[in-house]
């Protein structure tokens, strides 16, 4: 055991009520929404090639042409009720938000900095408009927030010259002013997500970093913040020296689910997800695999069968519209969400051994399990291993409850469920109502 002054500060799951509701929110949304979204990935006719919210580090478009994009920025269709409706439909429960994203652009009228929304023909707040209308909608706001800030001319990717230091611990304050500011002025957001948190400059700042946590949480009883925003005095991320996780949830997850549950050591996770490979902002030209809305239900199915959440990325253009294929896939996904919703809200690990066919899913707090199947096999028997001393009172179709099952059992903790031979299309769900042998 090394002994931290700033390393993690609980071991364990948090316990309180908005960490729990965090817990159980199953399904969110991501939205990547900056000036990167005018360029959309491509400039003077040439492609590029990185994810579409980083193309101010190509050299295909200069950064001064790119920074005076806030001069352009005015998105007539911009209309957050519109988005808060389609994550609604999609059954997304808490929203995660660009306030600002590496580019130093505020969606927000800063007072720190004159490189915000206000100075832009389109002058209004989207972060509170974005609050208010998924306040409105009942779904929670998470707000997304880059440390690294290539707009400030006091950001510095390392400290190595006393200028260095100089010039960062100016940074230093605005990024704290900035963060004050989000929290003052957006009172009901649940939680901040930190990005671009890797650089040494940010690294070697483990004092200052845990003091402005302990800041904001006492500011804002119940914030929720991840793993990623602060490192240890050693220099390690997401995992303190000690190897105890940093904040209240591991937010290692982007792009890639953990293969099995030992890979999540009992913490809180959740896994952000683009729809492309790697494209967080707008870009025209989706190109490569564009995962499917089966992919992603059952993407949604596999994490919040380990225990964590699925949050998945949308990137408005530059006129604030959202883009049909992500329409459609809100669309495709809240379908099947109205129907098997049961499944993943307030659900957990059940404990049951994984099988081939697709999902195990506990809700929190009772016996109740659900079987999310994806892939029926020609048996059409679908295994279950339960944990020991487990009795299988009931099984049904969630989506029809007269179609009931009667589980084979094979040996001691081992069972079949028989379906009858179906055209499947969707993935469904089979309820399982268990109980603790005596
Ligand atoms: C949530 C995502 N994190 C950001 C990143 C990154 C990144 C930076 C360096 C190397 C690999 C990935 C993306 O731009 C997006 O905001």
């Amino acid at each position: 055991q090394i002994t931290l002054l700033h390393g993690s500060h609980r071991v364990g799951k948090r316990s309180d009520a908005a960490m729990e509701k965090w817990r159980g929110y199953g399904l969110g949304q991501f939205i990547h929404w900056g000036l990167y979204a005018i360029p959309g990935g491509a400039w003077n006719g040439k492609q590029y090639n990185g994810a579409a919210e980083w193309i101010r580090s190509w050299n295909g478009i200069p950064k001064s042409t790119y920074d005076s994009l806030n001069y352009s920025f005015n998105p007539t269709a911009f209309d957050a009720k519109a988005w808060a409706k389609t994550a609604r439909q999609m059954g997304a429960k808490y929203v995660t938000f660009t306030t600002k994203h590496h580019d130093g652009f505020c969606l927000w009228p800063s007072k720190y900095t004159k490189y915000t929304v206000k100075n832009s023909p389109y002058k209004k707040d989207i972060v509170k408009a974005v609050v208010d209308a998924y306040d409105q909608e009942g779904i929670d706001v998470i707000l997304y927030f880059s440390v690294m800030d290539w707009n400030h001319p006091d950001w510095r990717y390392d400290l190595k010259t006393k200028e260095d230091s100089i010039a960062f611990e100016r940074f230093k304050k605005f990024t704290r002013n900035q963060l004050i500011e989000l929290l003052t002025n957006y009172p009901t957001v649940k939680g901040l997500w930190f990005d671009g948190t890797w650089d040494k400059s940010w690294v070697k700042q483990a004092a200052f970093a845990d003091e402005l946590e302990t800041e904001m949480r006492k500011l804002r009883p119940g914030l929720i913040i991840g793993s990623r925003f602060r490192a240890d005095e050693n220099g390690k991320r997401h995992f303190d020296s000690n190897g105890v996780l940093m904040g209240d949830y591991e937010q290692g997850w982007e792009r890639k689910i953990p293969a099995k549950i030992e890979d999540v050591h009992g913490n809180d996770w959740d896994c952000v997800m683009t729809v492309p490979e790697n494209q967080w902002g707008y870009n025209a030209a989706w190109n490569g695999h564009i995962k499917t809305g089966n992919e992603l239900i059952e993407m949604t199915a596999r994490c919040v069968s380990m225990g964590g959440n699925f949050v998945l990325n949308f990137g408005p253009k530059g006129d604030g519209s959202i883009r049909q294929e992500e329409i459609k896939l809100a669309t495709e996904i809240g379908d099947w969400m109205k129907i098997n919703q049961e499944a993943i809200y307030n659900c957990e690990y059940a404990g049951y051994e994984k099988q081939d066919w697709g999902y195990f899913t506990k809700k929190s707090g009772t016996d109740k399990i659900y079987m999310v199947v994806f892939n029926v096999p020609v048996s059409a028997a679908l295994r279950i291993k339960t944990p020991p001393k487990t009795i299988i009172k009931k099984a049904y179709l969630l989506a029809d409850t007269q179609e009931v099952f009667s589980p084979e059992e094979i040996s001691g903790d081992e069972y079949f469920l028989h379906l009858k031979k179906r055209e499947q299309s969707k993935p469904f769900v089979i309820v399982l109502e268990t109980a603790k042998a005596e």
